[in-house]
């Protein structure tokens, strides 16, 4: 894709409030962004998702790194590709470390979007103009959440997504849907559950969640394929999903009737778009999920969750439910409920540099 260097920085920001749930509480967010230069001066744009420490999946920010300035760029340089639809191919010769992989297939997507001059939602197929946008609720307190539902549904949002677990989900699902009858409300597990919480789970079913997600362990299928069938409430699955074949077995096993895609869960957008189609031609809809990111991997998520199949809400919500300042300009905004799709080029945000600037602790540039 005669690229001319790649530059890598990591970047911190804190967050507005912590964001809570049984597994962690986030108060500061790391994260690696991905600049691709080409030879034509073009750039493209890639976030890595992966947290500080594996709590939610195994990958971290410095293993990310790692792979990146190790295996994954030296690889490219080596065998350099033609279209980002190779790089996943390329990069299946090490195992796993999607999240790393994606930060980087993400970029040559946006680079070659940019290229090409179409937006990448058009690049990936759609020609949708906005999304609907989702928001997620995550705090130890049930004041707290009652009072941040309040003020996200003002803020136009339909749909509210909380975090549950067997010490809260007993009063927090009941006193919402109390307070808020209409609510699109879903609630993720992460899984907080096991086979034995069957009783448990089945006692949400009367509080109509529009899914429960990942209420078993991160890397099940078999188990939920059970709970699913118990459950009139649709389970969706988050952590499971790491490969197009999870999802593939998932659907055929019955596991879930609803699938979260993550762009770096699954190791980039060529998989994401896989693993949306099959859903599509099996009838199983599918939503984005976030990773509290900064803007560059939001503009990735909207681009994805333009296409057709993406028929929920994900959890897309505007640059200032996590920040005083995004890195991009113009920042996601949400305006009665929906965020509209960038008419330029690529991702169609421009990096705002001063921000870059400010919050980078650390970059470095491999020359190709
Ligand atoms: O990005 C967002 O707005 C929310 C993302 C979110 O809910 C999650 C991100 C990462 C780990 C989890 O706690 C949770 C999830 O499992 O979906
Ligand atoms: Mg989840």
């Amino acid at each position: 894709m005669n690229i001319h260097s790649i530059k890598l920085s990591i970047i911190s920001m804190p967050l507005k409030a912590p964001f809570s749930s049984h597994l962690e509480t986030v108060t500061e967010r790391e994260a690696i962004i991905v600049e691709v230069t080409g030879k034509d001066g073009f750039q493209g744009y890639g976030e890595g998702v992966a947290f500080s420490s594996p709590w939610y999946t195994e990958e971290t920010v410095n293993t990310s790194y790692h792979m990146l300035k190790d295996y994954l760029i030296p690889l490219l340089k080596q065998s350099p590709a033609q279209h980002p639809l190779e790089v996943i191919d390329r990069f299946s010769v090490f195992r796993r470390n999607h999240m790393a992989k994606a930060a980087l297939e993400t970029a040559l997507w946006d680079l070659h979007a940019k290229r090409q001059n179409v937006t990448l939602s058009n690049l990936l197929g759609s020609n949708a103009s906005e999304i609907p946008a989702g928001v997620v609720v995550a705090t130890s307190s049930l004041p707290e959440a009652i009072k941040q539902t309040e003020n996200y549904l003002a803020e136009g949002y339909t749909r509210v997504k909380i975090k549950i677990s067997p010490e809260n989900d007993l009063v927090y699902v009941p006193e919402l849907r109390k307070r808020f009858p209409s609510l699109v409300l879903m609630a993720d597990a992460n899984s907080a559950y096991s086979l034995e919480d069957i009783d448990r789970l089945k006692a949400l079913d009367e509080y109509n969640l529009l899914m429960i997600e990942q209420p078993l362990a991160f890397d099940d299928i078999v188990d939920h394929s059970v709970v699913q069938r118990e459950l009139t409430t649709p389970i969706c699955l988050d952590e499971s999903i790491v490969t197009f074949d999870d999802a593939r077995k998932a659907v055929q096993l019955g596991s879930c009737k609803v699938i979260n895609i993550k762009i770096g869960r699954v190791g980039g957008l060529a998989t994401a778009k896989r693993i949306h189609d099959f859903c599509k031609e099996k009838g199983i809809p599918v939503w984005c999920g976030g990773m509290i990111e900064f803007g560059i991997s939001r503009a990735h998520n909207i681009a994805l969750a333009s296409l057709p199949g993406f028929t929920i809400p994900g959890d897309i919500s505007g640059s200032n439910r996590y920040w005083d300042e995004d890195i991009i300009d113009p920042e996601v905004k949400v305006k009665n409920g929906y965020i509209s799709i960038p008419k330029e080029s690529g991702i169609g945000f421009q990096i705002n540099k001063e921000r870059m600037k400010k919050v980078t602790i650390h970059e470095e540039i491999f020359l190709f």
